[in-house]
């Protein structure tokens, strides 16, 4: 007889896990489990010493490795996928592409909520009685010697447990005694997860069994000490017709609803009684952590809003490019009308069955956003971004997964989302360098890899910008992708007037208020006094940059980074903005003893403060990052704007782009000049894309805008290009010098940031790296190292090296594969042991 055919096959899982070492690890499949492994679903499993990890399968096979015994799973923590095949195919060709580990990308992608942490810690549950276990003999003694030392600390580490038993793996004991409800293992075993739950009360069903025995209740509350809880048992009934709809009673009634709902109010310590001598029950049902809408949840709303013949052109234009291209650039002017395109496009995607992403780039964006598309498309609207907590974002993942949400407006980690068959993704704003992750690997941009996962998808990507990025309109240009352009505003509102006010002038002729020039305060005050509102724009936070010692000019600094430390008004504070220090300003320069200690430059909180004092009736409120740390911070801001109980916001970028108000008549600009002095080959671009964004808040409906920008130096000719609007000029000259420079979109950059606590150690290091990269690339492709501007921060030393390589000639892959073999070499050589290198692919 074949013995081969009655035995099961040994399988085994490649096993994703979010460590930074590359690979997947492999595991043996418990026979038990053989068949209900499947790819994408959770697992418990053992890493390094006795660390418990949660990772996700990410292969099934037959084949042992070859160097060494593969341990166990432990356990399966799903019944189906959590991640889909494709989630782990995009995870993996991101990993690739960014020179990052399958792990790390994991940890990005998957929402904590759903990753269980090894930091798991075992405890005794306090009803547990063990001499009442002993006595039914369902102890064995190795869990017996467990449930003991348990019974003098509170709660010990997962990994103590193996010391206690002197066995390898705990984890069949820790789980036999969780199953037995003897032990708690918290963090770990139980999902993190936990749905939102109320409570509501119904009758005790006992008084529903037989005829009589409503009435023997109310019998029995017809006291005149009763006739409080009389009243409370008539109002739930009316609430709850138990008699005729039993199932009423079944589904119960919020507790908060039988009080205070209806006409009357009823005793709360009455329904407490009633609750107590067990005639009224409370119970949880779960319910969404999100409100509920009062759309259907099947289809969206035929909205209001009718498309211009130009929208409807374009809309048309935008679906003609589809029949045969995957992407179009939808460059549309400011205030145009772009939102209003994406949202035909999305019901028609929605209409054929499709999933639809709409990504933004900033979580202040998605206020505005969120409500004009939960109008069109309620419930199936899901929102995704890092202000909300990890249960709420589990449940906008399990809301994709299982089709509920069929539209997703979120922030760059929401191309993570488990997606089936996402027929469109919209990248508004797609020019906006915060689509890049800076920190922690993989750092990736969210635009890119938009059209990546489009693609495994097979679905379409509509790029939208008023101010596309260059990159973005040479591909258009080059007829890569389609180009749809609007350059008009919507109705009859017209692009603002752009002016410049002439600071070098003003200071002359001292006409200069605090850092206001006439022209704009003038401005400004007339805006107040037409009941007009107001956007002042100065991209710092703080009150100043700096703080400078007047005798001396002693400036203080960061202990840890190599910035100056920015003054904060409200605790009379020095904050780095690198890492997050503050200290107490000094009484007295430390360096020469002088008492005149004084602030320099201007941040949003000496703006706030300023326009405070010269304009005393306008009501002022600043939108920042400070102002704005609360959960829902930001969305109130905008809302009191819209609703007009604020006349100027002064804000950083924040207020720069995409929001839209009907009453905002003036834009004012500060502090430009830094911005365009910055050493990066985009600061042209970034420049005018900013200033154009702002500029695009004004006069978005009837009344015509005013920008004033003001500069030092009115000459600049990128300004006139803004005053202009004039997108095309800008990037004929860009593009011109991207090409003789060798700047991308020409070529693609690799940047390496070497980083070490001992500066000659960071400098070794990445000289090393550098010859290395020469030999095998050539000494044209390869920069540096050079010190950054900013060359410490949080105590370690930067050396950045640029790695630069032509789009044609060069596989970047390969590259790729070169780069990560020097640093192995570096990592493998003991005096580089504390250096660290972050690979940035495209840096922006
Ligand atoms: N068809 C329409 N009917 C009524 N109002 C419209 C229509 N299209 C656009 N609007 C209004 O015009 C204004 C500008 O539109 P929208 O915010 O979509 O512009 P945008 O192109 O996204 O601009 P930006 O790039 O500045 O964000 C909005 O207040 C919007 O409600
Ligand atoms: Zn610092």
């Amino acid at each position: 007889m074949d013995l081969e055919l009655t035995s099961e096959p040994t399988l085994f899982v490649e096993v994703l896990l979010p460590v930074p070492i590359p690979g997947t690890f492999t595991y043996r499949v418990p026979v038990a489990m053989n068949d209900l492994v499947q790819k994408g679903v959770r697992v418990l499993v053992e890493f390094g010493a006795r660390k418990l990890h949660t990772g996700i399968i990410a292969d099934i096979h037959n084949r042992p490795p070859k160097n060494y015994q593969a341990k166990y799973l432990l356990d399966l923590l799903d019944d189906s996928p959590t991640v889909n095949e494709l989630q782990l195919k995009f995870w993996n060709w991101m990993a690739q592409y960014y020179v990052a580990t399958p792990g790390e990308v994991m940890k990005a992608g998957l929402p904590a909520g759903l990753k269980l942490s090894s930091q798991s810690r075992i405890q005794l549950r306090p009803e547990f009685d063990i001499e009442e276990a002993l006595d039914l003999e369902v102890l064995s003694d190795k869990e017996l010697r467990l449930l003991r030392s348990l019974e003098q600390e509170d709660s010990i580490p997962y990994e103590q447990a193996a010391d206690i038993l002197e066995v390898k793996n705990p984890y069949y004991i820790v789980k036999e005694l969780v199953r037995k409800e003897a032990i708690l293992l918290f963090e770990a075993v139980k999902d993190k997860y936990k749905p939102k739950t109320k409570k509501k009360l119904r009758l005790n069903p006992i008084f529903l069994e037989t005829e009589e025995g409503l009435e023997q209740l109310f019998a029995s509350l017809g006291t005149k000490q009763k006739a409080k809880q009389e009243e409370v048992l008539m109002k739930f009934l009316m609430m709850v017709p138990v008699l005729t709809n039993p199932a009423s009673n079944e589904e119960g009634i919020d507790k908060k609803e039988l009080l205070e709902g209806g006409t009357s109010q009823v005793s709360a310590s009455s329904l407490t009684t009633l609750i107590r001598n067990g005639i009224l029950e409370e119970f949880e049902f779960i319910v969404s952590r999100f409100e509920e809408d009062e759309y259907s949840a099947t289809r969206y709303q035929d909205a209001e809003v009718k498309l211009s013949e130009a929208q409807q052109a374009a809309e048309s234009q935008v679906l003609g490019y589809f029949e045969e291209k995957d992407i179009v650039l939808f460059h549309g002017v400011t205030g145009s009308g772009k939102t209003e395109v994406y949202i035909e496009l999305i019901k028609k995607v929605l209409d054929s069955g499709s999933q639809v992403l709409f990504l933004l780039p900033e979580i202040v964006l998605t206020a505005q956003m969120v409500v004009r598309l939960k109008k069109i498309f309620g419930d199936l609207l899901g929102v995704y971004h890092s202000k909300f907590s990890d249960n709420e974002r589990v449940e906008v993942w399990k809301g994709v997964a299982d089709g509920r949400y069929q539209v997703v407006v979120g922030v760059r980690s929401s191309i993570f989302l488990p997606f089936e068959n996402l027929g469109l993704i919209v990248v508004d704003e797609e020019h906006e360098p915060s689509y890049k992750q800076y920190d922690p690997a993989p750092r990736y941009n969210a635009r890119d890899m938009a059209l990546v996962l489009a693609q495994m998808h097979k679905a379409k990507v509509v790029l939208g910008s008023a101010t596309p990025s260059v990159e973005s309109f040479y591909h258009a240009l080059n007829g890569a992708y389609g180009l749809v352009q609007l350059k008009k505003r919507f109705g009859d509102a017209q692009l603002p007037e752009v002016t410049l006010a002439d600071l070098k002038l003003e200071r002359k002729r001292k006409t200069m208020k605090e850092d206001f020039s006439s022209v704009l305060l003038e401005q400004v005050r007339n805006s107040i006094n037409e009941h007009k509102q107001v956007i002042l724009f100065q991209n710092r936070r703080g009150y100043a940059p700096y703080v400078m010692c007047e005798d001396c000019s002693w400036i203080p600094t960061c202990p840890s980074c190599s910035v100056s430390l920015t003054y904060h008004i409200h605790r009379n504070q020095l904050r780095c903005h690198y890492c997050g220090h503050s200290e107490a300003v000094p009484k007295s320069c430390v360096q020469c003893g002088s008492t005149k200690i004084r602030t320099m430059g201007v941040g949003t909180q000496k703006l706030e403060e300023d326009i405070k004092f010269l304009i005393p009736e306008a009501r002022v409120q600043r939108l920042d990052q400070d102002t704005t740390r609360k959960k829902y911070g930001y969305q109130q801001i905008i809302q009191d704007f819209e609703q007009r109980h604020i006349d100027i916001l002064v804000g950083t970028q924040m207020v720069s782009k995409g929001l839209d108000f009907d009453h905002v008549n003036l834009v004012g600009v500060f502090d430009i000049d830094r911005m365009l002095n910055f050493p990066d080959f985009r600061a042209e671009e970034r420049t005018f894309q900013m200033l154009t964004q702002v500029s695009g808040r004004a006069g978005r409906k009837k009344d015509k805008g005013l920008v004033v920008i003001q500069t030092n130096n009115v000459k600049q000719t990128i300004l006139h290009k803004v005053a202009r609007a004039d997108y095309e000029a800008f990037f004929r000259k860009e593009i011109e010098e991207r090409k003789q420079y060798h700047y991308p979109p020409f070529t693609r950059l690799i940047k390496l940031s070497v980083k070490a606590e001992d500066r000659d150690k960071a400098s070794a290091a990445a000289g090393l790296l550098a010859r290395e990269l020469v030999k095998k690339l050539g000494a044209k492709r390869v920069l540096g190292p050079q010190e950054p501007v900013i060359n410490k921060i949080r105590n370690h030393y930067l050396m950045d090296i640029l790695v630069k390589l032509e789009r044609q000639k060069v596989n970047p892959q390969k590259v790729k594969e070169i780069i990560r073999e020097v640093l192995g070499e570096l990592d493998g050589d003991r005096q580089f042991r504390k250096v660290y290198v972050n690979i940035d692919v495209d840096p922006v």
